[in-house]
C-alpha cells in the first residue's frame, strides 16, 4: 500500500477577530508539496491576516497549523519562518546592504558558508535575469521595482525553503512589467517543486499561477478548487459574481485545445506546412489564438491560416483557423454549462 503522503500545508478551522470583528472565520485546507495556492478574494477578506497565520506572524484565536506534519506552536516563531520563504509588496531589502548582501541574509542566519551562500547568491541572480556582475553590488535604491522584487524572490528562494509564502508579490508593478515577471516566475525551475501560497486581488493573475484557489470573501471560504472547476462549477452567487466581469478572457485561458478535441473536425493534411505549424493539445485556447493570429510569420499565406494540432492520441493532425476554433470554443462551453 502506498503510504499516504503527508501535507505540506494542514490549516484548521482558523479564526481570527480585530476589535471583536471575524475577519478570518473557520478555515480550513489542506495543500500537496508541490501544489500552488492563490487566496483570493475582495479587499479586506482576511486574505493577508490568513498567510501570516500560516508563519506565526499572526496568531490565531482558534484553529491550528501543520507544516509538513509539525504543529507550528511547536516552532519557535523565528526558526519557523527562516524554514518558510516569505515574499511582499513593498519588498522590504534593507538600504543600505548590496543586493548580494540582502539575498545572503537568511543563509547567514542560518549559519551557512560564505563560500556557499556566494555561489547561490550568484546563480540565483543569473536565474532571475540580475546578472551578478552587474547588478551584486548595487543598493536597493540603484533598481528599478520590478528589479527589486526580484531581489525579494532570490532572498525567499536563496535558502531552498520547501515552502514559500507571497503576499501581493507583483502588487506594485505596472501592468507590463507584471505580466513578464509573473512569466519569468512561472517558469523558474526553482519554483516547480515548491510549495506555495499566494495572495493576489488580481483573478487573472490567480488563474495564471494556481493549482488550486481559495476564494474568501468577509473571512468565510466562498468555494476552494482548480481554476475549472470555480469558473465551470461556481457553488454559490458570490462565486459566479466574483468572475462574471472577466468570464470570457478566463474561459480562453482555462479550456485548453484537449477540452475542444471533441468539437474540432480532423481537416485535410496540406505537406507544405513544416513543424513549426504544429501546436501541441496541451496550449490553452487563448495561446491557440496566439499562434493562429503569428501563423502569418510562418509558411502559411495569411487568408488560410491554418494550424495542425497534435496530440499522443490524435493520429492524424486536425487544421486550426479562427473559426473552426471559436465554432468548437462556442460548442465546449455549452456543453459544460449544460453539464
Ligand atoms: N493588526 C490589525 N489590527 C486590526 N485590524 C486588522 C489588523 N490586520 C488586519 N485587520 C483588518 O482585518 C481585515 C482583513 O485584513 P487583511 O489585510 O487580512 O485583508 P486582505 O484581504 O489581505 O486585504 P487587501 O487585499 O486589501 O490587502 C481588514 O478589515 C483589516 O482592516
Amino acid at each position: 500500500m502506498v503510504p499516504p503522503v503527508t501535507p505540506a500545508i494542514r490549516a484548521q478551522h482558523l479564526s481570527k477577530h480585530y476589535d471583536g470583528h471575524a475577519v478570518v472565520q473557520d478555515v480550513s485546507f489542506e495543500l500537496a508539496p508541490g501544489e500552488t495556492l492563490v487566496l483570493l478574494g475582495p479587499s479586506g477578506c482576511g486574505k493577508t491576516t490568513l498567510l501570516r497565520m500560516l508563519n506565526r506572524l499572526v496568531e490565531p484565536d482558534s484553529g491550528t497549523v501543520e507544516v509538513f506534519g509539525q504543529d507550528v506552536r511547536h516552532s519557535r516563531p523565528e526558526q519557523l519562518r527562516r524554514g518558510i520563504g516569505y515574499v511582499i509588496q513593498q519588498v522590504g531589502l534593507l538600504p543600505h546592504y548590496t543586493v548580494a548582501e540582502n539575498v545572503g541574509v537568511v543563509p547567514r542566519l542560518l549559519g551557512h558558508e560564505p563560500a556557499v551562500i556566494a555561489t547561490r547568491t550568484e546563480e540565483l541572480l543569473s536565474r532571475l535575469h540580475l546578472p551578478p556582475a552587474r547588478y551584486a553590488n548595487q543598493y536597493p535604491h540603484q533598481l528599478s521595482g520590478g528589479q527589486q522584487q526580484r531581489v525579494g524572490l532570490a532572498r525567499a528562494l536563496v535558502a531552498d525553503p520547501p515552502l514559500i509564502l507571497l503576499d501581493e508579490p507583483f502588487g506594485a508593478l505596472d501592468p507590463i512589467t507584471r505580466t513578464s515577471i509573473r512569466r519569468e516566475f512561472r517558469e523558474l525551475e526553482e519554483l516547480r517543486r515548491k510549495t506555495m501560497v499566494l495572495v493576489t486581488h488580481d483573478v487573472q493573475e490567480a488563474f495564471e499561477l494556481a493549482d488550486r484557489i481559495l476564494l474568501l470573501d468577509a473571512g468565510q471560504v466562498q468555494q476552494l478548487g482548480t481554476p475549472h472547476e470555480l469558473l465551470f462549477s461556481p457553488v454559490n452567487d458570490f462565486v459566479r459574481r466574483f468572475f462574471a466581469a472577466e468570464q470570457l478572457a478566463l474561459q480562453l485561458r482555462t479550456l485548453r485545445l484537449t477540452d475542444l478535441l471533441p468539437y474540432l473536425v480532423p481537416g485535410s493534411t496540406n505537406s507544405s506546412l513544416s513543424n513549426r505549424n504544429i501546436i501541441p493539445t496541451t496550449v490553452t485556447i487563448q495561446e491557440a489564438i496566439e499562434a493562429l493570429s503569428n501563423a502569418s510569420e510562418l509558411t502559411i499565406p495569411a487568408e488560410e491560416q491554418v494550424i495542425f494540432v497534435r496530440s499522443a492520441d490524435t493520429v492524424s493532425p486536425i487544421s486550426l483557423t479562427i473559426s473552426s476554433l471559436m465554432g468548437a470554443f462556442g460548442q465546449a462551453i455549452q456543453h459544460l454549462r449544460r453539464s
